[in-house]
């Protein structure tokens, strides 16, 4: 099989889309092709797949693939691409529109200038701050915030925030001692967390400025994690090192991204996505 592709990151954070407006393929290849053309020797190189597709939802959906062929609920800098996407392609001819993830239905608004998408912002909606819905198992207090957690005979705090996709956030004096390949992919798969989960280790520059790092289920280190870093901001504003209603300027491995979780409610995030190459991958079937 033929398959069009065009490869997008935002902030580094790299995938394989998918246009489902123009080229029709059955949904039960999904995991099996993005394990494939993840793969940096034997298909593209990415950290996973997404495909962009039509929906009654909303003005446009999109689903995201991991590395390892699982199935994310949501991906922050993947909207971002999207929404650049349909508006570059002419799918959709609008500056605001919805889009679809399995998680919800978010807003996405994009600054164009000459027909190029040069800055998006999304409605990322209300973080999840419920252990049963994280999900995280553990003692019955509902909100996980600088929990103990032992691990690797170490003890950490946790801060467990879902963005429609699970993450530990975890506190560090200094970015560059953060124990990323140490325990990125041992906490990823602890028990603890039943569905998995996408592990932060954040530092605090200040009240407006967070460093931080991702271990990503389902692909490892990135560049860059959308949802991670509205989830940090939040699990800032829980342990009362940033402050509600104010803008915090997340600096990733692969550049910034400005996150508010406003007074309403709801986690703004706002930032860049580029559009790097396009062709056919042949998947063989
Ligand atoms: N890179 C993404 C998140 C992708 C999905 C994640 N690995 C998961 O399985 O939850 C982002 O920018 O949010």
């Amino acid at each position: 099989m033929k398959i069009p592709y065009t490869k997008m990151h935002g902030l580094g954070n790299n995938y394989i889309y998918i246009d489902l407006f123009h080229f029709d393929m059955d949904e039960k290849f999904f995991p099996e092709v993005a394990r494939q053309v993840s793969n940096v020797n034997t298909g593209i190189g990415s950290d996973g797949m997404i495909v962009i597709h039509p929906t009654d939802a909303a003005d446009v959906g999109m689903r995201i693939f991991n590395k390892d062929g699982s199935e994310g609920m949501n991906c922050g800098n993947g909207l971002r691409c999207v929404a650049k996407y349909v508006v570059e392609k002419g799918i959709i001819e609008a500056e605001h529109f919805n889009i679809q993830t399995r998680a919800n239905v978010v807003e996405a608004v994009v600054q164009s200038a000459n027909g190029i998408v040069e800055e998006v912002t999304i409605n990322m909606g209300a973080p999840i701050l419920q252990r049963s819905l994280i999900p995280m198992v553990g003692t019955d207090v509902e909100n996980v915030v600088a929990e103990s957690f032992a691990v690797a005979e170490r003890t950490l705090e946790v801060t467990a925030v879902s963005m429609g996709n699970p993450h530990a956030i975890f506190f560090v004096d200094t970015i560059a001692e953060a124990p990323l390949h140490e325990l990125g992919p041992v906490i990823t798969d602890d028990s603890r967390f039943p569905d998995q989960v996408n592990v932060e280790f954040v530092e605090v520059v200040s009240s407006k400025e967070l460093n931080f790092r991702v271990w990503e289920r389902g692909s490892g280190i990135t560049q860059a994690c959308g949802t991670g870093a509205c989830a940090s901001v939040v699990a800032s504003v829980l342990n009362g090192k940033s402050e509600r209603g104010n803008e915090v300027t997340v600096h990733l491995s692969g550049g910034d991204l400005v996150i508010n979780w406003d007074l309403d409610g709801t986690v703004w995030m706002t930032g860049g996505a580029e559009i790097v190459a396009e062709g056919n991958y042949f998947f063989p079937d």
